[in-house]
């Protein structure tokens, strides 16, 4: 049946179904390593006026000339590092995948059907909903999986679900999930995730770094949460594991462009270690639910080689939460609060 009768309007069949519907909301990532995939994406990721919000007139020609025809060939190289070879697809792809299936055993019993889709990219969200409304879903929860609020994340993701929305007659009903900055489950998953990583090592490490996505200083300025967001993660999980602000510093990485970004960087922060004696260290990146370029490549090979270069013995990557036990039952807590009231015990 076909419940839409204007032009602009798309259909996705049976809505009504009564069925309750997750939706977990990632980044996104390029479908392969090839310059034209990785252009593609990256355009699509850097014409977003929530992550640039430069004036597009200014900025469109710069991002189509210069950073169009440089940065696929170095993120191209940089993704052939970390790709996922045994799925062909890359890590954040594989592991976002892998949180909805599981996610989705939690929930057999229950008739809630969990699907996934990519801010930028494949699936898109417009394909998550679809999946979920021809299931038979008419009540949705979409999930974007950022433990800190930031515009450039968590409200974009938003917007290209609500984006979809506006073309449908019928739609579904929404409840988008809050940060979690300082929920006790994420805590908790990662105080643990970081407890097994330091028990197989020789020795413990003397610093354990928690590095978070940067943002430009400026959206702070303007009225961001995000900064605040991150301090309250390290203030939780320095309380659960008993680490003073010394031995757990935070620190922001990937900086984009010429702009003041958050700071102290990570990677001069941690090149800087080694002549204050500290030479074994860990690095946790709590603000990306899955590992990704930035973690595996961008920290596991760039900011190590700096570290080792600078007299540093020894960097450990902490994995991030990825399908572990821990995220699974985070986003399984996380989902059932917010289902409340349509989930019926
Ligand atoms: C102005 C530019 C950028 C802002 C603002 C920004 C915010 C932001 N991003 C993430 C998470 C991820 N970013 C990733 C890659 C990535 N980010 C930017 C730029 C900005 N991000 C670029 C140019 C890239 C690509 C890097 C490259 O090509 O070398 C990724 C990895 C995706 C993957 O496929 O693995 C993630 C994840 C957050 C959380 C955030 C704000 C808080
Ligand atoms: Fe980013
Ligand atoms: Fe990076």
């Amino acid at each position: 049946m076909n419940f839409l009768h204007v032009p602009a309007a798309q259909s996705v069949a049976s809505v009504g179904g009564g069925r309750l519907g997750v939706l977990l909301l990632n980044l996104g990532t390029p479908d392969d390593t090839s310059f034209a995939s990785v252009r593609r994406y990256l355009s699509e990721f850097l014409s977003d006026r929530r992550v640039i919000e430069a004036n597009p007139v200014v900025w469109q020609p710069i991002l189509q000339g210069v950073v169009l025809t440089v940065r696929p060939r170095r993120s191209g190289e940089a993704y052939r590092r970390i790709w996922n070879t045994a799925c062909d697809e890359s890590p954040l792809r594989t592991f976002t995948r892998a949180q909805a299936e599981q996610l989705a055993e939690r929930f057999a019993a229950e008739n809630v059907q969990v699907a996934w889709g990519m801010r930028y990219g494949t699936p898109s969200v417009a394909d998550g909903v679809t999946e979920l409304m021809q299931a038979g879903c008419d009540r949705i929860l979409a999930m974007p999986l950022y433990p800190q609020y930031s515009a450039t994340t968590t409200a974009t993701a938003n917007d290209q679900l609500f984006r979809f929305l506006m073309k449908l007659r019928l739609q579904p009903a929404i409840r988008t999930l809050p940060a979690f900055a300082d929920h006790a489950l994420y805590i908790r998953a990662l105080a643990d995730s970081l407890k097994t990583a330091v028990e197989g090592l020789s020795a413990p490490p003397q610093m354990v770094v928690i590095s978070f996505h940067g943002l430009p200083e400026e959206y702070v300025r303007k009225g961001d949460p995000y900064r605040e967001e991150c301090e309250r993660t390290v203030a939780a999980l320095r309380q659960e594991t008993g680490l003073s602000e010394q031995e757990m510093p935070m620190t922001f990485q990937s900086r984009f462009g010429p702009t003041k970004w958050l700071e102290p960087y990570t990677a001069p922060f941690l090149a800087g270690l080694p002549a204050q004696g500290i030479t074994r260290v860990a690095v946790m990146t709590p603000g990306f639910l899955t590992d990704c370029l930035e973690t595996l490549d961008e920290i596991g090979n760039e900011v190590r080689d700096e570290f080792l270069a600078a007299g540093g013995e020894e960097l450990t990557l902490i994995p991030c939460l990825n399908a572990s036990k821990g995220a699974i039952d985070l986003l399984e807590g996380l989902a059932r609060v917010e289902l409340g009231g349509w989930l019926t015990p």
